[in-house]
C-alpha cells in the first residue's frame, strides 16, 4: 500500500476516533444501565427509523451505479434489512426488540412518534446519498468501520443491565457483528481507490465527517428530548403510551 493511502485510510480513521457516536452521552447512559424503560423505549423508536431508511439510501445508491460488479456487490445490503429467503432481515430483528421492550410494533414501525430533529437527520443522509458523488455516497456508509465496537459493547452492556435483553431481543446486533465488516472492507478499498486526488479525498472526508454527524445529531435529539430536564417534541413519542399491552 501506497504512503498515501495509507495516509489517506489513517485520517478517515481519525474523524471516527473524534467524531463517532460511540463517544455521545446518551450511548454512554444506555450501555452502562443507566436508562429508564422509557429512555430505551425512546432510543427503540427513534433508531428504527434509522434503520428503516438504511435500505432506501441504498437502493438509490444503486439506482445511479452503472457498472453491475458494484451493484453486484453493494446489493446484499438491502438483503441484509430487508431480509431474504431463510434470512429474516435487520428491519424485522429491530421489531423482535421493539416487542422485548414492551413497545406496540405497528407504532414503531409507522414511525410516527420519531423526533423531528431524527427525522431531519436521517432524511438528509438518504438526500445525500441520492445527490452527491458515488464517492462521497460510499465515503458516508464507512461510519461502519466503527459500529462492530460499539455493537460490541452494546451487548455487552445491555445484557449486564436489562431484563429485556436476550439473544433473540439482541439478535440484530449480534448480526450486524459479521454483515458490517464485509460491508465495510469492500467500501474502504472502493474509496482508497477511487480518491485519487487531493480534492476526491477531500471531498469524502467531509462526506465522513457529515454521517458522523448524522449519527451524532439524532442522538442529541433524543438526550434533549428524554433525559432530564426532558422536552418532548409536539407530536413525539409520550413515555407511558403505545406499549404492546394495548394502551393508547
Ligand atoms: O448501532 C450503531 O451505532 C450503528 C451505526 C451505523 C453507522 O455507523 O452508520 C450503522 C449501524 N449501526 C447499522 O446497524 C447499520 O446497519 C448501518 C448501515 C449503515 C450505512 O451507513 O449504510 N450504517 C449503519
Amino acid at each position: 500500500m501506497s504512503f498515501q493511502r495509507c495516509a489517506f485510510e489513517e485520517r478517515l480513521r481519525q474523524i471516527g476516533a473524534e467524531r463517532y457516536h460511540d463517544k455521545h452521552p446518551f450511548h454512554e447512559l444506555l450501555h452502562s444501565g443507566g436508562c429508564t424503560p422509557d429512555q430505551v423505549r425512546a432510543w427503540v423508536i427513534n433508531r428504527f427509523y434509522y434503520q428503516s431508511r438504511i435500505p432506501m439510501k441504498d437502493a438509490a445508491f444503486m439506482s445511479r451505479v452503472e457498472d453491475p460488479a458494484l451493484r453486484r456487490a453493494w446489493r446484499s445490503r438491502i438483503e441484509d434489512h430487508d431480509g431474504s429467503d431463510g434470512n429474516e432481515g435487520g428491519i424485522a430483528r429491530w421489531l423482535r426488540l421493539a416487542d422485548a421492550v414492551g413497545l406496540d410494533r405497528d407504532y414503531v414501525a409507522s414511525a410516527e412518534g420519531v423526533l423531528p430533529a431524527t427525522r431531519f437527520a436521517v432524511d438528509a443522509y438518504v438526500r445525500f446519498v441520492r445527490d452527491t458523488s458515488l464517492l462521497e455516497a460510499v465515503a458516508a456508509s464507512l461510519t461502519e468501520l466503527f459500529a462492530p465496537k460499539i455493537h460490541a459493547s452494546r451487548i455487552e452492556g445491555l445484557l449486564a443491565h436489562y431484563a429485556f435483553a436476550d439473544d433473540s431481543s439482541l439478535s440484530y446486533f449480534r448480526n450486524r457483528l459479521s454483515e458490517a465488516p464485509k460491508d465495510v472492507a469492500f467500501g474502504l478499498a472502493w474509496v482508497l481507490d477511487h480518491a485519487d486526488t487531493a480534492e476526491k479525498q477531500d471531498a469524502a472526508a467531509a462526506a465522513l465527517t457529515f454521517k458522523t454527524d448524522v449519527l451524532w445529531a439524532q442522538l442529541d435529539a433524543l438526550h434533549a428530548a428524554y433525559v432530564a430536564p426532558a422536552h418532548i417534541p409536539p407530536g413525539a413519542w409520550q413515555p407511558g403510551t403505545h406499549l404492546s399491552g394495548g394502551a393508547a
